[in-house]
C-alpha cells in the first residue's frame, strides 16, 4: 500500500525544474511528513491536486467518468463487484474512445490506436475497493442509486482511505449530506454530478454541503475543469435535494410518465412534442431508456420513501412493471422502446 506521504509527495520532473516549485515541493513534503508524524489530524490536511482517482461502479456513469479522467491524464482505478462487469466496462470505454478517435484522428489510424492504448494504460480495475484506495486522492462513487448501499460503501472506505482523500458521489437524487453522514470526513465530502453520456456532456455540478470545506470544494471544481468539463457550483438547499438541473431534468420525464399513464398522449407523441416543440435532443421516454429504468425506479423509490404521504410522489405502475420484467432501457435492449 502506498502511504499518504508517498502519494501526496509525488512531483513531476518539469515541476521540479522550477526553483519555486522545488521550494513549494519541499514545504509540502515537510507539511505532510509533519502530519504523518502527528498521526494525521485529518481536517488539517490540505488537499493536493487530484491526480489519482478511484471510481466505484463501472456502469454507464462510472465507465464514462473513468474514460474522461484517463483521457485527461489521471491515474484511474475502476472498481465493481465482479470481473465480468469490469471487462464490459473496459470494452465500453474502448468502444467510446474509438468513436472519439474516428473524429480526432480521422486520417491517422496509427496515432489513433496509440491514443487509445495510452488512455487505457491509465485505467486499472479492481473488485476490492478497500485494497486500492490507499494512495488515492479522490474516491468517486457511481454505484446504484440507493442511500443505504452508498452509505455502507463510504462508511467502510472511510476507515481505510488516507486522511487527505476526498469522497464524492455522483448521485442523481440523494442528498449528499445523508450519504456523507456514514463517514467521519464531512469536510472532505461533496457531490460531483456528471451527465450521461459523460464523454459528450460538458456539465458537472459540484455540490458542497454545509460541512464541505472550501479547500475540498475548490479541489472538486479544479478536478472538473481538469477533466475538460464546465463545472457549476451548487449549494445544498434546506429542502434536501441539492442540485440545480435536477428540478428540470427529473420533472420532465416524471410528468411525461404521469401524462402517458393517464392516457393523455402516447409515448411516441410526447417524445416528438418535446423534441420538436421544446428542442430537446431526446424525448422524455427516450431519455428514461437512456438513463436506465432501474435507476429511474431507484430515484422514484427514494422519493416515495422520503415523502410517502405526497400524492405526487407515488410509484409508477408502468415503470415498476418494465423493471420487474428486466426491461431497463437501452442497456438491456428494451425499455419503453426496443433497441434490438
Ligand atoms: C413517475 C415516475 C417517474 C420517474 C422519474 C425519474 C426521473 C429520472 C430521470 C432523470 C435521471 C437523471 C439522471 C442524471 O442525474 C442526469 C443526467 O445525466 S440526465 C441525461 C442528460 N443527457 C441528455 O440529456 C442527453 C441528451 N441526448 C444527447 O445529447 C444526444 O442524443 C447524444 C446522447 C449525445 C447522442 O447524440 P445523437 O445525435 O442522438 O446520436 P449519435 O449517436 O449520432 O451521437 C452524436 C455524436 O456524439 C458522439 N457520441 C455519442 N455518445 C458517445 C459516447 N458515449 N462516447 C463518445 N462519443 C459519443 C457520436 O460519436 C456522435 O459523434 P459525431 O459522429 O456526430 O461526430
Ligand atoms: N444513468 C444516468 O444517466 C446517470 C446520470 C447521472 C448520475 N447518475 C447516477 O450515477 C450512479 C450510477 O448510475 P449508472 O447509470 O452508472 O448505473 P449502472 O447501473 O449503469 O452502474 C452501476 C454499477 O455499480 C455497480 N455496483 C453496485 N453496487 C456496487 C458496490 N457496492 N461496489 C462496487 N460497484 C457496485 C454495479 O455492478 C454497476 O456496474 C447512480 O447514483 C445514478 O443515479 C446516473
Amino acid at each position: 500500500m502506498v502511504s499518504e506521504c508517498q502519494s501526496a509527495c509525488t512531483f513531476s520532473h518539469s515541476q521540479l525544474l522550477h526553483s519555486g516549485a522545488v521550494l513549494s515541493a519541499l514545504q509540502t513534503m515537510a507539511f505532510f511528513t509533519h502530519q504523518v508524524i502527528r498521526g494525521l489530524s485529518s481536517s488539517a490536511v490540505r488537499n493536493a491536486a487530484i491526480k489519482h482517482v478511484t471510481i466505484i461502479g463501472g456502469g454507464q456513469m462510472g465507465a464514462g467518468i473513468a474514460q474522461v479522467a484517463a483521457t485527461t491524464g489521471h491515474s484511474v482505478v475502476l472498481v465493481d463487484t465482479n470481473e465480468e462487469i469490469l471487462k464490459k466496462s473496459a470494452k465500453g470505454i474502448e468502444g467510446s474512445l474509438k468513436r472519439v478517435v474516428k473524429k480526432k484522428f480521422a486520417d491517422k489510424p496509427d496515432a489513433g490506436a496509440e491514443f487509445i492504448a495510452k488512455v487505457m494504460a491509465n485505467v486499472s480495475i479492481s473488485t476490492d475497493a478497500a485494497s486500492v484506495v490507499g494512495s488515492t486522492d479522490l474516491v468517486l462513487e457511481a454505484i446504484v442509486e440507493n442511500l443505504k448501499i452508498k452509505q455502507g460503501l463510504f462508511g467502510a472506505l472511510d476507515k481505510v482511505a488516507p486522511a487527505h482523500t476526498i469522497f464524492a458521489s455522483n448521485t442523481s437524487s440523494l442528498p449528499i449530506t445523508d450519504i456523507a453522514s456514514s463517514t467521519s470526513r464531512l469536510d472532505r465530502f461533496g457531490g460531483l454530478h456528471f451527465f450521461n453520456p459523460v464523454p459528450m456532456m460538458k456539465l458537472v455540478e459540484v455540490i458542497g454541503t454545509s460541512a464541505t470545506s472550501q479547500d475540498t470544494f475548490d479541489s472538486l471544481l479544479a478536478f472538473s475543469k481538469a477533466l475538460g468539463k464546465t463545472p457549476v457550483s451548487c449549494k445544498v438547499r434546506s429542502s434536501g435535494i441539492p442540485y440545480d438541473t435536477i428540478h428540470y431534468v427529473h420533472h420532465m420525464p416524471f410528468r411525461s410518465i404521469r401524462l402517458h399513464e393517464r392516457g393523455h398522449g402516447s409515448k411516441e407523441d410526447i417524445d416528438i412534442a418535446m423534441k420538436l416543440g421544446a428542442g430537446y435532443p431526446m424525448g422524455p421516454f427516450e431519455l428514461l431508456d437512456y438513463v436506465g429504468l432501474d435507476t429511474a425506479k431507484f430515484i422514484m423509490d427514494g422519493w416515495v420513501e422520503k415523502d410517502p404521504g405526497n400524492p405526487l410522489m407515488q410509484p409508477s405502475e408502468m415503470l415498476n412493471k418494465l423493471v420487474a420484467e428486466g426491461k431497463f432501457g437501452k442497456k438491456t435492449g428494451e425499455g419503453f422502446y426496443k433497441y434490438k
